[in-house]
């Protein structure tokens, strides 16, 4: 016992200031990535491998071997099978990164465009609803859906009209399949298969025009309106979130005060990069 203390007391004064600093970011990297897979599929399993990191040494220095032995196999093979199982969480995380770390370059920045764009959508979800026409109509974000776009879509690269988004949808056209992506103020693409939610609480009675809403939802920071072929319904997907009964005016209030939150949002962190960038060139003169 008085050996482990004395090795503990030992480590502890060899400990340099750039160790400190290592630990300190090693530390916010685990905490930021915690934060990341919070309420996701992946939290308990990012529980269990802190566990397991922390045993890892305490067997170690208690010198059980059989136990140091299992654990540290345990971790190098779970990384190989935690990337392939969480392969989509994953990618979400690296993208929220590089969205934050990139500025964005799909937002409307004039109001005059946003609403005008706004309202030709919303027009034409309130006349294909009224006409119980299947729609599935993606407001692209920051999150840039070139992928999404290169599955199947066909580029069209129009300004956005209500006339032609109701054109698009009619039921056996060439394009009235799968989703419209518009980027600014512009259609830019008809056709495209997003990727299917693997939500399982999603009701039961909603089919993949619903579920690959969601899907895309989940993945990106796009808005996505639903107009179901069923019932008439008008949705909206935001966030891995879908919200069902709107009317034309709910969902233009909503889709213009999301688009002009996330605006104010890359504005603000803009404005603070500049803001510090001059203060650290000021200090440095
Ligand atoms: N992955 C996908 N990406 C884009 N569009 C899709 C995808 N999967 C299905 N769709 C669209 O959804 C249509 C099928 O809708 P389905 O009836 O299964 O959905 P739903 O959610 O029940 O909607 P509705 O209430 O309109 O019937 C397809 O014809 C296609 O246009």
């Amino acid at each position: 016992m008085l050996d482990i203390l004395n090795m503990i007391i030992h480590s502890i004064s060899n400990i340099s200031l750039w160790s400190v600093v290592d630990i300190l970011v090693v530390s916010y990297i685990f905490y930021k990535a915690y934060m990341l897979m919070r309420e996701t599929r992946a939290e308990q399993l990012f529980r269990g491998i802190l566990l397991i990191f922390a045993l890892i040494p305490i067997s170690y220095i208690l010198k059980l071997d059989m136990l140091y032995f299992i654990l540290s196999k345990t971790i190098t093979i779970g990384v190989l099978s935690i990337i392939i199982i969480f392969q989509p969480e994953i990618r979400r995380a690296l993208e929220h990164i590089g969205r934050s770390a990139f500025d964005d370059v799909h937002l409307i920045e004039d109001d005059k465009i946003l609403e005008r764009v706004i309202t030709e959508v919303t027009n034409a979800v309130e006349n294909l609803s009224e006409t119980k026409t299947g729609a599935l109509i993606v407001i692209e974000q920051s999150t840039r859906l070139g992928e999404v776009i290169s599955n199947n879509g066909t580029i069209l690269d129009a300004k956005v009209t209500s006339g032609l988004l109701e054109n698009i949808f009619v039921v056996n056209t060439p394009l009235h399949d799968g989703a419209t992506i518009i980027r600014n103020d512009r259609i830019l693409a008809s056709g495209c298969v997003l990727p299917l939610t693997n939500n399982t609480s999603i009701n039961k009675k909603l089919g993949t025009r619903h579920r690959a809403a969601l899907g895309l939802s989940e993945n990106s920071d796009a808005l996505i309106i639903v107009v179901s072929e069923e019932t008439g319904t008008i949705s909206l997907a935001v966030n891995g979130r879908l919200t069902r009964n709107f009317d034309k005016d709910k969902l233009k209030n909503i889709l213009i005060k999301i688009m002009q939150k996330r605006r104010e949002k890359k504005v603000k962190s803009v404005e603070e990069r500049v803001k510090t960038w001059i203060k650290t060139v000021r200090r440095k003169v």
